[in-house]
């Protein structure tokens, strides 16, 4: 895992070897003031030469003034280095979470997804840049700062190490505490996240039922218990702080007393007193940082360890490695024995075998639940069937490349997904890069010409979140002009089973009338009063079909569908 980790880093090797370079310099000279301070005080001081004292001030000035260049090089391109790694890997993560497949997304729960792709990688960038250098310099320090304590005085260097195994030991068990109750913090931001989600994204069904008590409720759970937990961590920290700095005040007294009565007695010059005592500082600095990788290493290795996970997922359908570029498809649709299940046991699909010319309209219907949209959902791939074949034009679904397969299907479904941009926008996915004339035109074959001219803003108009600015009637004609722009060979409609008036459902259906022209389509249908001309009329139950006909046909024979019709 560490080295998948550390291949991230591949294309930023050279700041990496700059923040870490500098990083190094900078902890060197930690080490080396306070042995400046001894030279100063023993060497210069007696000297009694007041140039010489300023010069040497002088110098000193300069090297922190060095440090302190380092240390924002550090901060500025070391945090550049994560962010530069974060990117790319929340990039990939979203590049991959958009192939996964339909039945993936069926269990899974956006707000959570959200935490992944945001969170998770920003604990990832924060480790990607402080970890290597921070634990490399900790344990650099920490050891220099020793060896230069045994070189200053050994027996005062020995009081500090008896008192470090302690130290270590707190910082070990309140860091793992820490990094415990970090890591219960950040599942509350999840639950959170996807309560958030829930609530306001269907937060008009709360305010039709009156639920908004009931919601509050519900957040304020969510909200308290993430309360807790944090209140948990603060406690964490207060007392993990106190015990540090109590632990640091602690030895400094010990080596004020101790290091005093060797001076008096003549082991210990004044200026190593006082190196020695500023080395205790900077021996005790690291174990902060050790105690902040303890905390952190963690969390950004349980992160990197869930964004692995996450593309590690392959998508349960992709290109195999032998389809090929589907040519331009004439819509010759076989079935053949094709069943399905969504959970591997419950059949929604059942043996089914249908053959539909090209150009021919065939219309599906049946009782609710009996399977029409799940068997036309696999016609572009969006589950696969657990036995049986597709083909279309004779070539099997599986031997096609997914996208050149879906970029020949039409869709117009029953709950139109609009994003919130303008209509333009809107109608353009149908196919990007439209230009304004053809998205006009698609507009306007879709019955939404004298719509937009009314509009101030025409095409510009911002259809707001979802596309809730457009009535459910626009909202479906915007995805049949979709379908006008993507001009598909083969077409699903499904139909909506909201009711429109008859206005609207009358210019509805002769948008999807002139849209079904010269293309195979599929139309699964909840009124029955609209597929009358269709070519041929699919009746299915539980997964089966029982009956195919024209409308006239299937009434006469006094079966399924004319108990439907009736
Ligand atoms: N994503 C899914 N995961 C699991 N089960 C599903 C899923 N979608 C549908 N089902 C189940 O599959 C069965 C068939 O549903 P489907 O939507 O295909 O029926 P339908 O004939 O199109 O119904 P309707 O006319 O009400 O739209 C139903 O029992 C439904 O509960």
């Amino acid at each position: 895992m560490l080295k998948e980790f550390f291949s991230y880093y591949r294309p930023w090797m050279g700041l990496f070897w700059l923040d870490f370079g500098c990083a190094v310099l900078s902890g060197l000279l930690e080490l080396a003031f306070p042995l400046a301070i001894t030279a100063f005080i023993d060497h210069l001081l007696p000297q009694g030469n007041w140039e010489v004292t300023v010069l040497a001030a002088v110098g000193l000035m300069l090297l922190y003034v060095v440090n302190t260049g380092l240390m924002s090089i550090v901060i500025y391109w070391g945090h550049k280095l994560g962010i530069n790694i974060e990117t790319e890997m929340r990039a990939r993560a979203f590049d991959h979470l958009t192939r996964l497949s339909w039945r993936w997304y069926d269990r899974a729960r956006t707000g959570k997804l959200v935490a992944r792709v945001t969170r998770d990688l920003e604990e990832i960038g924060e480790v990607a840049h402080h970890g290597p250098e921070d634990a490399f310099i900790a344990l650099m320090t920490f050891v220099g700062a020793f060896i230069l304590m045994f070189a200053i005085n050994p027996q005062l260097a020995l009081i500090v190490a008896v008192i470090v195994p302690a130290m270590l030991v707190l910082v070990i068990v309140y860091g793992g505490r820490m990094t415990r109750t970090w890591r219960a913090i950040y599942s509350r931001v999840g639950d959170f996240n996807v309560r958030l989600e829930e609530a306001l994204g269907g937060v008009r069904v709360v305010q039709a039922f009156g639920n908004e008590k009931h919601e509050t409720e519900l957040f304020a759970t969510d909200n308290q218990s993430y309360r807790d937990t944090k209140l948990q961590a603060y406690r964490v920290m207060a007392v993990s702080s106190a015990l540090q700095y109590m632990g640091l005040r602690l030895v400094q007294v010990v080596v004020m007393v101790v290091g005093a009565s060797f001076v008096l007695s003549g082991n210990l010059t004044t200026g190593g007193f006082v190196g020695f005592l500023l080395l205790v500082g900077v021996f005790y600095r690291p174990l902060e940082k050790i105690a902040a990788v303890i905390e952190t290493y963690p969390r950004g290795i349980a992160g990197f360890r869930r964004y692995q996970e996450l593309l590690a997922t392959e998508p349960e359908i992709k290109d195999g490695p032998d389809a090929i570029d589907a040519p331009k498809l004439r819509g010759d649709i076989r079935f053949d024995d094709v069943s399905f299940s969504y959970d591997g046991a419950r059949p929604i699909i059942k043996g089914i075998d249908l053959a539909i010319r090209a150009g021919e309209t065939v219309a599906f219907v049946g009782p609710s639940g009996a399977g029409k949209t799940t068997l036309l959902a696999l016609l572009p791939r969006f589950y696969e069937p657990t036995s049986g074949h597709i083909t279309v034009d004779g070539i099997p679904l599986e031997g096609m490349k997914l996208n050149s397969l879906r970029r020949q299907i039409g869709l117009v479904s029953q709950d139109v997904f609009l994003f919130g941009g303008t209509l333009r926008d809107n109608i353009a996915y149908g196919r990007l890069g439209a230009s304004d004339g053809e998205i006009f035109e698609a507009a306007r074959q879709a019955q939404l010409g004298p719509m937009i001219e009314n509009l101030p803003e025409g095409l510009d108009t911002v259809v707001g979140e979802r596309g809730v600015m457009l009535s459910g009637g626009q909202k479906q004609r915007v995805a049949i002009a979709r379908a006008f722009l993507k001009n598909p060979p083969i077409l699903i409609l499904d139909e909506a089973t909201s009711a429109l008036d008859s206005q609207t459902e009358r210019e509805i259906q002769a948008a999807l009338d002139a849209l079904a022209v010269g293309r195979t389509t599929l139309v699964i249908a909840h009124r029955l009063g609209t597929i009358r001309n269709a070519d041929r009329i699919v009746v299915m139950q539980e997964g089966q079909i029982v009956e195919v006909g024209q409308h006239g046909v299937l009434v006469e024979q006094g079966g399924v569908y004319a108990a439907l019709s009736g």
